[in-house]
């Protein structure tokens, strides 16, 4: 499995004064489902983005991603239009650009990104919280095969995908195995900079 993870060219020095929320965790956890319903809870509140990710797959149900081809991300990637890309499960993933004059007005970005690229956002980034969605293996490949969501392509594979010391580097672990909505909530408060710390 290939993986890359590049930050924008040009962006040297700890970007602030925003908080970063990064929501990281194995496929299945949850994360899509929390930050979903994360996001209608704060609505209202301007001080928080939830980017739209760029990803070479269709968008569905499950998360509202800007749908792209190889190529155009390529294009795009080239023409600087990422601040964060990394490639997993023979996709390509990005964070559009504008998310740094968002954190620079000192809003919230909060992200669904690769725990593969942690270690190189918080060289970015001078406000980071990682926050770690789990659920219990059974629990995953329970749920991904219900999901069976075409474009996942091998789903033994996505459960056997491990990184190293994801959760070991989380500030805030979520355990997302009761309601969807209650562990919601527990994330909205980390969201609001009201959250626990672990
Ligand atoms: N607390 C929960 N209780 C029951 N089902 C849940 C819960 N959280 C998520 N799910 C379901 O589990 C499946 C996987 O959730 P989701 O797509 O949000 O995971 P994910 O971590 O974003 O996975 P991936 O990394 O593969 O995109 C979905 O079908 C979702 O509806
Ligand atoms: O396993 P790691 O590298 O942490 O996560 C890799 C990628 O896997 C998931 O992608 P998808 O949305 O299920 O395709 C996550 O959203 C993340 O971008």
């Amino acid at each position: 499995m290939s993986e890359t993870a590049t930050t924008a060219e040009g962006e040297a020095g700890a970007i602030g004064p925003g908080r970063l929320v990064l929501v990281v965790g194995p496929s299945g956890a949850g994360k899509d489902t929390l930050l979903r319903l994360a996001q209608a809870a704060c609505a209202d509140d301007p001080g928080v983005v939830f980017p739209r990710r760029i990803v070479t797959r269709p968008s569905s149900p499950d998360e509202d991603n800007i749908a792209v081809s190889p190529d155009e991300f390529d294009r795009a990637r080239d023409h600087g239009d990422f601040a964060m890309q990394w490639d997993a499960h023979g996709h390509s993933y990005a964070l559009p650009r504008e998310i740094n004059d968002h954190i620079r007005a000192g809003r919230t970005v909060v992200a669904n990104v690769s725990r593969t690229v942690i270690g190189a956002l918080r060289q970015t980034y001078a406000n980071v919280v990682v926050v770690a969605i789990t659920a219990p293996p059974e629990v995953l490949a329970r749920r991904l095969a219900a999901r069976a969501r075409q474009s996942d392509g091998n789903i033994a594979e996505r459960l056997t995908r491990s990184i190293d010391d994801a959760t070991a580097q989380a500030d805030v672990t979520i355990l997302n195995a009761g309601s969807a909505e209650d562990h919601s909530r527990e994330l909205v408060r980390v969201v609001r900079n009201e959250g626990r710390r672990e």
